[in-house]
């Protein structure tokens, strides 16, 4: 029996994954609760999809306690999995199948009846924005199209968790919109979403609550507005000086907001008040090239947390 009552649907504790020396998970604790959508955000390589493999049982934990749904997936995969829909890195949906069938097929995988797969594709591909393309061979869909499918084929068990590894990389803007629009529906009818990204548009757009990871541990947790408040200023200034220039105006623009950052091409200056910040540079006779003022994001929590860009 999978539990049903409101405790948490992952619960991660001390977990880790080791590869020979090289420690991937570094011993993270995170719980997840139903129908929230909960993000792992990180650069490339910080553990993410690892972490999900974990979660998804299809790779083995070196440590710690992990349970999803009640169940170690370590020891009841198959139980733990009928509750998962998987959206993975990569697509790999079978190019030979056409859509409809590339959804039926993947169902049957799990030993659904064709009565219940038939009715059950077309509400998918309706959710999906795909009824018009049923017919057509999995390689002529476009990138978002593809994506779409790999979600809506996910769904046929009708998970109680999507795991969702970097949904929108390499889809241009429209797509990614599109795409989170359909999540945003599934996290309205009580899914659980779990995303990994390393783009902190899409963590602050479809996150509840989020871990920020890298180098397999968890730097900070909280809804994007959380950390952004623990971690940075209301409003950023970015100025740019000139690429010579930049390094040299640094110690004259001390004071001006509560801290500076440096970054190759521009200064971000933290501050209350942008607006009195830019009057404060000018009252200095300082003549920025150009000038911004914005709201802190999470990119600016990463930078913070770990002295660097999330996306160099
Ligand atoms: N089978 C493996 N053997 C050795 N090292 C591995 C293996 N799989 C992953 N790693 C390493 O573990 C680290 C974490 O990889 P992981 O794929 O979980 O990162 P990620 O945060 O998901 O990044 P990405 O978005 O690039 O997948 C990386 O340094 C990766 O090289």
């Amino acid at each position: 029996m999978t539990q049903t009552n409101g405790a948490p649907v992952i619960r991660a504790r001390g977990l880790r994954k080791t590869y020979g020396d090289f420690t991937a998970v570094d011993g993270i604790d995170f719980e997840v609760e139903p129908g929230e959508s909960f993000g792992l955000l990180g650069p490339n390589g910080a553990g993410k999809s690892t972490t999900m493999r974990m979660i998804g049982g299809t790779l083995d934990r070196s440590g710690g306690q992990l349970q999803v749904l009640g169940l170690d997936p370590g020891t009841h995969g198959p139980e733990v999995r009928a509750h998962l829909g998987v959206v993975p890195q990569q697509d790999n949906l079978d190019e030979e199948l056409r859509v409809r069938e590339n959804i039926i097929m993947y169902g049957r995988y799990f030993g659904l009846p064709r009565s219940y797969l038939v009715p059950k594709a077309e509400e998918l591909l309706e959710f999906a924005q795909l009824q018009a393309k049923a017919k057509e061979k999995v390689g002529n869909l476009s990138g978002g199209m593809k994506r779409r499918l790999t979600i809506a084929r996910g769904l046929v068990n009708e998970p109680r968790i999507l795991l969702l590894d970097e949904p929108t990389t390499g889809l241009d803007p429209q797509a990614r919109h599109t795409l989170w629009d359909r999540l945003f529906r599934l996290k309205e009818a009580g899914t659980t979403l779990v995303v990994t990204t390393h783009f902190m548009d899409e963590a602050e757009q479809l996150c509840d609550r989020l871990i920020v990871v890298d180098h397999g541990a968890i730097m900070a947790q909280g809804s994007p507005r959380e950390l952004i408040r623990d971690y940075s200023t209301r409003e950023v200034v970015e100025v740019r000086f000139g690429s010579e220039r930049n390094a040299q105006v640094v110690d004259r623009l001390e004071g001006v907001g509560e801290r500076n950052e440096v970054l190759p091409d521009r200064i971000l200056i933290y501050t209350k008040d942008g607006e009195a910040a830019l009057e404060e540079i000018g009252r200095r006779d300082l003549h920025p090239v150009t000038s911004l003022v914005r709201r802190s994001s999470l990119e600016d929590v990463f930078l913070r947390l770990t002295g660097r860009s999330l996306v160099d």
